[in-house]
């Protein structure tokens, strides 16, 4: 069995070596003729799955995707011709949840003007909007939750529309999928009037998709409003983002808010699980097997921390300062965006570090933010 893989997809030797033929390949170049005697393709989000990658195929028995979006997938193709497909959902939403967490910390430590008290509107509370929701919540702050798709389905928390949100938070996190057309579509669902529409100091984080906002917009809005602050991890043009719009990001990264190596674990291992499903064979990996121990064992707690030692906490997690750093050296280099991706250096999750405490029950938001072994 051919197995045709994004070579930025990890696991993929210990979880799939058995089963098959591994070939690594270029995601965003890889072409028909590479893909044409594959019996299973596994890709990331950057491959385009169509009828021109795939017609030249007739043995296609499996298609992966190790993400959450599946917008860069023509899923009416692949059911046309009967191919299985299948994605991730949720791999990457605590890594995406934390992510935005860990952002506004930073935000808020760098302008002096705490997380807590703030009102954070969430756009879209499917996997990764509710991670973030969890993780806000976990720390004591009020949330708003926009999702006219999930109150339509009969979600019972509590939603607002996206006029009130805007009104009422004083910070903004996106988490919806690209949709182009449609009642609810999310294409520059945040165009220039809505952008002009937000209160002053408003702090806008996007790690869902790009064009969720009109970078063009974005860019006339921030000449005129330096107040509102902007995390932004994806961008109108991947991977060229517009070079005026990166000096107004307050923390600017290469679509990696996903990218924890727990996440990408849990992307993989799905498709390595839903492949044995279609072939009929038993599951023998497991995923705890794949992670590596993380390089702090444990850290004790004096005290119950304050907003600035949960961020010093935060950073032994993930510092974002250093993404940030060689985003704004590399995006412009030839492929460096691409470049930037391929080599990042995953992160862990909340839970790979351990806290130790003598009151557990003044720390429990910390289990609840995700830490482990909180209390002893
Ligand atoms: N930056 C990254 O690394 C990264 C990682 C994971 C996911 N993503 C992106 O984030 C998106 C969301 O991920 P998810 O796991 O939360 O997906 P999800 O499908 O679990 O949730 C998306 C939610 O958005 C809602 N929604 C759709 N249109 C809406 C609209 N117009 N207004 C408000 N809500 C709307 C849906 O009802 C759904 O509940 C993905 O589609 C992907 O594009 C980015
Ligand atoms: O949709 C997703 O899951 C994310 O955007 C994902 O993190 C993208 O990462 P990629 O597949 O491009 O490596």
């Amino acid at each position: 069995m051919k197995i045709v893989v994004d070579e930025n997809m990890p696991y993929v030797e210990p979880l799939f070596g058995a089963l098959g033929e591994i070939i690594p390949v270029n995601g965003r170049t890889l072409t028909p003729e590479q893909v044409q005697d594959a019996d299973v393709l596994l890709v990331r989000s950057v491959t385009r799955v169509n009828a021109a990658l795939l017609d030249a195929n007739p043995k296609l028995k499996f298609v992966g995707s190790a993400t959450i979006g599946t917008d860069h997938v023509d899923l009416a193709y692949l059911a046309g011709r009967g191919i299985p497909f299948s994605n991730a959902p949720g791999c990457n939403a605590t890594a995406v949840g934390e992510f935005a967490f860990i952002a506004m910390l930073e935000l808020a430590a760098r302008f002096n003007s705490p997380l807590k008290g703030k009102v954070v509107g969430i756009v879209g509370a499917g996997n990764t909007g509710s991670a973030t929701a969890k993780c806000l919540e976990a720390y004591g702050i009020k949330v708003l939750l926009n999702d006219p798709i999930k109150a339509a389905e009969g979600d019972p928390r509590h939603f607002v529309s996206l006029e009130t949100l805007l009104h009422q938070a004083d910070i903004i996190s996106l988490h919806v999928p690209i949709t182009r057309t449609g009642e609810h579509k999310t294409l520059h669902l945040f165009d220039e009037a809505r952008l002009m529409s937000l209160k002053p100091n408003t702090w806008l984080v996007n790690c869902c998709r790009g064009d969720v906002i009109d970078n063009q917009a974005l860019i006339k809005v921030k000449q005129q409003w330096d107040d509102l602050k902007l995390v932004l991890d994806v961008w109108e043009g991947e991977p060229n983002p517009m070079p005026e719009l990166v000096p107004f990001a307050e923390f600017a990264t290469p679509h990696i808010a996903g990218y924890s190596l727990e996440g990408k674990a849990r992307g993989t291992f799905m498709l390595y699980q839903k492949l044995c499903e279609l072939l009929a064979i038993p599951v023998t990996k497991r995923l705890s097997e794949l992670l590596p121990p993380f390089h702090f064992k444990a850290v004790e707690l004096e005290q119950a921390p304050d907003e600035k030692a949960l961020l010093q906490l935060a950073r032994f997690v993930y510092d974002l300062r250093d993404d940030d750093a060689v985003f704004r050296n590399g995006f412009a280099r030839s492929n460096g965006f691409d470049t930037m991706r391929k080599n990042h250096k995953h992160r862990r999750e909340f839970s790979a570090l351990a806290l130790a405490y003598h009151g557990q029950s003044e720390v429990d938001w910390l289990s609840n933010l995700g830490f482990s072994g909180v209390g002893r």
